[in-house]
């Protein structure tokens, strides 16, 4: 359901002393844009190395340098716009946003105020496999990092290393459509996959590829849009969790004081779990913005964008329809597999040409529990889909039980090889050969005449002969002619 005319939902609602509370919260997630030079400049955005290694002289904002645009970061930014079903605009500008910090050389920032590269769009958020949300999105516009001041290497001196200055960065505003802590995580973690799909954004928290500033303000159901603070620069998706319900909880408690909220920048403090005041509006910057007459506005035409749009990619969503239609999953376990590109690709790989929910079960419960346990992911993954693959069709064919499955999944974990080739040198086969499994099952028999009486009485008894002859075999038997033998020996039903 469209968020915009979403009635509050009672099981959100925060209980206050005066009654209820709903939260409303607004995202402007910063997200670095992936290509190998600057927005402005042909240096490097490398991450990691030595301090002010990165710096050419525009971004070191020499005298008399000009800022040139970096059609790749443009062309990130529209396939971002499409990827959010969003409004390209074939005409935009960019202007100088003012302000005095030392890790901005240039005095001010280059980004888009007036007319932005991309307008509104709209995310569908999961907040369930099973339940959707759609979030406005107000605008995308393409703007220069700073750099980063470093205060704790020196006792009297502070740095500042230019490495990140004027790499681009998106600027993705959301209108303030999420009613929770977790709407709001749900928003980021959706919007992270489709830029990761996209290639736009490695989505690093980590290293501080995407962060958030989160808006939040409180109101009772029905009311208008209360008043909003800012809580900059989140970096982890728990974190925005935390300081929306903190800030949420935070401002009720002043209203129902008899108080009232100050428009405000705050910060989260995930040590003592509370938000702190960084600036108020009185002292909140008049950027002065006005549009750089270093830079002619972007313009580009319908064609550039037709050959972007072209080459997308199949993006979560989409995915997840065709992996429900295609392979019969559940809509749980193609949300699972769908979070990220690599583990969708690889669960297709496995499941092509093959059972599909057989696949899943593999490479989400078996595969990924794995993983997960040892840390690593499916880029790293000892056991190739091809090899999981051979797997699923040996149990497929007959020719293994899924518990010998299991030790065989083992042996390619730890020591890698063709599924087909270690069943056969290994004596893994499934038994078949039902003069085998009845001999086996014949001497079972002999050996328990007690426990054959009570299985006529008792026909669940029948469990433990099955368990009795499996064993026998070394779990190698044809789990279901070890039953119908089973059944005609003991003669039950
Ligand atoms: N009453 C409100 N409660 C919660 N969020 C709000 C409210 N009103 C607006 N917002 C959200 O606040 C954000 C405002 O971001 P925007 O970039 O437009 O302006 P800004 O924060 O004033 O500017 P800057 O980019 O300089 O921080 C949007 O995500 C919007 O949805
Ligand atoms: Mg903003
Ligand atoms: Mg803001």
């Amino acid at each position: 359901m469209n968020a915009h005319v979403r009635p509050a939902d009672p099981k959100k609602l925060i209980k206050g002393a005066t009654g209820d509370w709903e939260v409303v919260v607004g995202m402007e997630i910063h997200a670095q844009v992936t290509s190998n030079a600057k927005l402005f400049s042909g240096a490097s955005t490398s991450f990691g190395a030595e301090p002010n290694a990165h710096v050419s002289l525009v971004d070191a904002a020499m005298p008399g340098m000009l800022p040139v645009i970096n059609a790749e970061c443009v062309r990130q930014a529209v396939r971002t716009g499409l990827g959010l079903n969003a409004q390209v605009n074939k005409r935009s500008v960019f202007d100088r946003k003012n302000y005095f910090y030392p890790d901005l050389p240039q005095g001010y920032q280059i980004s888009q105020f007036k007319s932005p590269i991309i307008g509104e769009g709209e995310i569908v958020v999961d907040l369930s496999p099973t339940e959707q949300i759609t979030i406005g999105i107000e605008r995308l516009h393409l703007e220069q990092d700073a750099g980063k001041s470093i205060h704790d290497q020196h006792p009297t001196m502070s740095f500042v290393d230019l490495n990140r200055s004027g790499v681009a960065l998106m600027e993705i505003v959301s209108r303030p459509d999420l009613r929770s802590a977790d709407e709001a995580r749900a928003y980021v973690t959706k919007l992270r996959t489709i830029l990761r799909y996209l290639g736009t954004c490695d989505g690093d928290m980590e290293k501080g590829n995407l962060r958030a500033d989160v808006n939040v303000s409180v109101r009772k159901p029905g009311d208008e849009l209360g008043t909003r603070c800012e809580i900059k620069n989140v970096n982890s998706i728990r974190f925005i969790g935390q300081a929306v319900d903190v800030e949420a909880r935070r401002q009720i408690g002043i209203i129902e004081d008899g108080g009232t909220i100050d428009q405000e920048t705050r910060l989260y403090d995930p040590v003592k779990g509370e938000t702190r005041s960084m600036r108020s509006k009185e002292e909140a910057h008049d950027y002065r913005y006005f549009p750089d007459p270093d830079l002619l506005p972007l313009e580009f035409d319908d064609a550039f964008v037709a050959e972007l749009k072209a080459h997308l990619p199949e993006l979560p969503d989409a995915k997840k329809a065709r992996f429900i239609a295609d392979y019969g999953l559940s809509p749980y376990d193609a949300s699972v597999l769908v979070a990220e590109r690599e583990q969708a690709d690889y669960f297709e790989a496995v499941a092509k040409g093959r059972d599909g929910k057989a696949a899943a079960n593999w490479v989400i419960n078996e595969l990924f529990g794995r993983l997960n346990k040892e840390g690593q992911d499916v880029s790293t993954s000892p056991v190739s889909a091809a090899q999981l693959g051979g797997l699923v069709d040996l149990i497929g064919e007959g020719v293994i039980s899924g518990r010998i499955a299991k030790d065989l999944f083992e042996i390619l974990w730890s020591e890698g090889g063709d599924p087909r080739v270690i069943v056969e040198t290994r004596g893994m086969k499934q038994v078949t050969d039902t003069g085998a499994i009845e001999k086996a099952v014949d001497e079972l028999i002999a050996a328990n005449p007690d426990k054959v009486e009570q299985v006529k009485a008792k026909p669940t008894m029948l469990g433990w002969f099955v368990g009795q002859a499996m064993k026998a075999s070394g779990g190698k038997a044809n789990p279901q002619a070890l039953n119908e033998i089973l059944k005609a020996k003991l003669g039950i039903e």
